[in-house]
């Protein structure tokens, strides 16, 4: 902006010249053209001014749109102030309004008087405090449009000249126009910077909003992955019921979803101290399934999990190996691993445990998630395993059923027990004492006394007859089986057991056992026979967990045990433990008054079964009956009786006493009948069969089993031969195997 001119000498300030007032105003110029802010250029248009025009005070006040106030923007004073920045008076109707209307400048010469005459000028009356006496405003116009006014104050009355005003009103023009300036500069930069700010603070919310839009689609993939993976996984894990497939689909699906490297399960059982499982490892796509050690480690993390229930994470191997499993891991190249708890029922029965050979990778993977598939794992584990149980069951109920088919098939009337001779009243009055207890029962008495009978009406009498009676015939197994025979085995325990079986005292399990003919048990099978009755215990052959049976024992033998014992032949330990509760069965001859109470019974039984009946039988018979010995006692008595009546035509039931052995000696005439008979009378299928085996096993020397033994000899396979001794009464005896 070019200089003003030189005011005239005659209204300038005494002491002003006119090179001051140029350099002034070129000063002036330059401060104003330096883009200073408001404040440094008013401070410096006073620090100019100072020289200029004399003032203790001096202010500047700016006019603010749309309200039309006037507002004090800067002010310096060599005193007090109570007029302060930031005040602001409203234009319309003040004392001012005139100056800013027509540009003129205002002199008061004395504040005081002005004061009192204009009581309402706030302003001056908070200056006159200050000290002030005379006064100079000017109104400030940029282009003509006022801006704002600067006023001087001085402490002496009268101080300023019409020479102050016009010199002012010259400088005023430029002061106004760079305060416009910087004020405009100002808003404009205030408005770049709100620009910049609301700018920022869109970029900021765009940012946010993209920010959330990213959290929540990531939110919705991953819940959409986590749904897909736990279908899958319901999917494949009860697509099968074997638990090493159910593992390998799982352990797939995890691998694909957390690329992890190795996935492993441990199992417990509450049947063995050991435990099982599976390891899967993946490398590129092939698969390697190390072994899992069985025998858990001492302290080791899976004891850790099972116990606190609770995952075990170790982000890096490298760092934290305390545990066995985690060092080894570590030495075969793995960075990290969690070890997840599965609860079945409430109950820790596992760890699924996932590896991986970065370091860090737990940090990526989905701990709920995981939980998740654990408890899906652990129920499709829980099916296969009970599926396993039931098939296993499943074969067991089916030996169970063989069995039960066989004791059908025996068909007794353990109902009956007939007689009513003092010895057998005895025999019934110890069958029901000694059925209200567990004691052991040893039946003795010769073949075919009864003594099955006596055993099975003891159980039936019992409170365990609910349960199973389960025989066993000691003699008619081969010495070889009969401990697996009767304890089970365990899988592998011998050549040919395939799969682990119980054994018939397990069957026997809150139910009896009949031992018959327990004489013939191997001395091995003894000591074993001894452990359960001392301890109520079993060990499966192979096996080394022992399993509690409660049973009931009976035994039975048709030889002196007592002596058997005595020989040597039998231990005696065991005879006395068997012989808690004897009973001895007597033989038909010392009970002949019950012959015809038996007669009157089996003829009802067989007159049923054969649709035949008898209501007599003949004088002649009737003293064959009641005179032979019965070497075969009441089983013999039973066939002659049966065979009687298959022949016997009409109401009368007779005998032949051919029929009879001729070990029991019939009064000699009827034994020379009985000859007579035997030369006449054809052999039957079952004597021939009979006949061919004592041959066999006399030409064999007693030998069953294997080369050269009666089976071979016979062509049969030695099982088959046991059967058919059983079926024809037949006895193996020690010497014979
Ligand atoms: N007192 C009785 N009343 C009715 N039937 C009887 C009696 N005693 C034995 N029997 C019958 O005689 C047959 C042989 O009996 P059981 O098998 O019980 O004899 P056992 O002494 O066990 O013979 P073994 O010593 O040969 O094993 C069976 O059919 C049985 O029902």
């Amino acid at each position: 902006m070019p200089a003003s001119p030189l005011p005239s000498a005659a209204s300038l300030p005494p002491d002003f010249h006119a090179p001051a007032y140029e350099r002034l105003v070129e000063r002036m110029l330059r401060q104003l053209n330096m883009g200073h802010g408001l404040d440094e250029l008013l401070a410096s248009v006073f620090d100019q001014l100072s020289g200029v025009v004399p003032y203790n005070r001096i202010a500047v006040a700016l006019l603010e749109e749309p309200a039309h106030v006037l507002r004090l923007v800067a002010c310096r004073s060599d005193g007090e102030v109570n007029l302060k920045t930031g005040y602001a008076s409203r234009v319309q109707g003040s004392t001012l309004a005139p100056l800013l209307e027509t540009g003129q400048p205002r002199i008061i010469a004395d504040l005081a008087e002005y004061s009192r005459r204009k009581p309402t000028s706030s302003s001056t009356a908070l200056i006159v405090r200050e000290g002030m006496r005379s006064s100079l405003t000017l109104p400030l116009l940029a282009d003509g449009k006022p801006i704002g006014v600067i006023f001087f104050s001085s402490r002496e009355p009268d101080t300023y000249t019409a020479g102050h005003a016009e010199l002012l009103a010259r400088l005023a023009s430029p002061i106004a126009i760079g305060v416009e300036k910087t004020r405009l500069i100002g808003q404009l930069r205030q408005s770049n910077q709100e620009l910049a700010l609301a700018n920022s603070a869109k970029d900021d919310f765009l940012d946010t909003l993209k920010c959330e839009v990213d959290k929540q689609t990531q939110q919705l993939r991953r819940s959409e992955s986590r749904y897909r993976l736990l279908v899958e996984m319901g999917r494949v894990v009860n697509s099968s019921l074997d638990i090493r497939e159910v593992f390998h689909h799982a352990a797939v699906q995890i691998h694909k979803q957390l690329e992890c490297d190795r996935v492993s399960l441990l199992l417990t059982s509450s049947k063995s101290p050991t435990r099982h499982g599976f390891a899967v490892e993946f490398t590129g796509d092939r698969e390697y399934w190390p072994d899992v050690p069985t025998q858990a480690l001492p302290g080791s993390a899976f004891d850790w999990v099972m116990q606190h229930r609770v995952p075990q994470v170790v982000r890096s191997l490298r760092q934290d190996h305390s545990f066995p499993e985690d060092q080894r891991l570590f030495e075969t190249g793995y960075g990290s691993k969690v070890y997840l708890p599965l609860l079945s029922r409430d109950l820790s029965v596992g760890v699924l445990g996932i590896v991986s050979r970065r370091e860090q990778q737990p940090d990526h993977w989905d701990l709920e998630l995981l939980r998740e598939i654990c408890s899906q794992l652990s129920i499709a584990l829980d099916n296969a395993s009970a599926y396993s149980e039931i098939e296993r069951l499943k074969r067991e109920l089916e030996q169970q059923n063989v069995y039960l088919r066989d004791e059908i098939r025996t068909d007794h009337d353990f109902g009956n027990i007939i007689g009513d001779s003092p010895a057998m009243r005895q025999v019934r009055v110890a069958v029901e004492q000694v059925a209200l207890t567990d004691s052991t029962v040893l039946i003795l008495g010769e073949t075919g006394t009864g003594k099955e009978l006596i055993a099975r009406a003891i159980h039936e009498s019992s409170s365990r007859s609910k349960n199973l009676l389960v025989k066993v015939n000691c003699a008619s197994l081969a010495p070889g089986l009969i401990a697996s025979e009767l304890f089970g085995h365990e899988s592998g325990a011998f050549t040919g057991a395939t799969e682990r079986r119980r054994g018939r005292f397990e069957l026997s399990h809150h139910g009896s056992i009949f031992l018959d003919e327990i004489s013939e048990v191997p001395a091995e099978t003894q000591v074993m026979l001894l452990r359960v009755l001392q301890e109520r215990e079993i060990e499966r052959v192979g096996g080394s967990e022992p399993i509690e049976i409660d049973t009931r024992v009976i035994a039975a033998s048709n030889r002196d045990l007592k002596a058997a014992a005595e020989a040597g032949e039998f231990r005696d330990d065991l005879y006395y433990r068997l012989n808690v509760f004897p009973i001895l069965v007597p033989p038909l001859r010392q009970r002949r008054e019950d012959i015809p109470a038996l007669l009157n019974h089996f003829i009802a039984r067989f007159s049923n079964r054969m649709n035949k009946p008898i209501t007599r039988v003949d004088r002649r018979t009737m003293e064959i009956l009641m005179q032979y010995d019965w070497p075969g006692n009441v089983r013999e008595f039973e066939n002659i009786i049966e065979r009687s009546m298959i022949i016997s035509r009409g109401d009368t039931l007779s005998i032949e006493s051919s029929w009879l052995s001729g070990d029991g000696s019939l009064p000699s005439s009827t034994q020379e009948r009985a000859l007579e008979a035997t030369s006449a009378v054809q052999p039957t299928l079952a004597e021939i069969e009979r006949r061919a085996i004592l041959d066999a096993l006399q030409r064999c020397d007693g030998k069953i089993y294997g080369p050269g033994g009666a089976a071979e000899t016979l062509g049969l396979k030695p099982t088959t031969l046991y059967g058919k001794m059983r079926k024809q009464r037949i006895k193996t005896t020690r010497q014979h195997e």
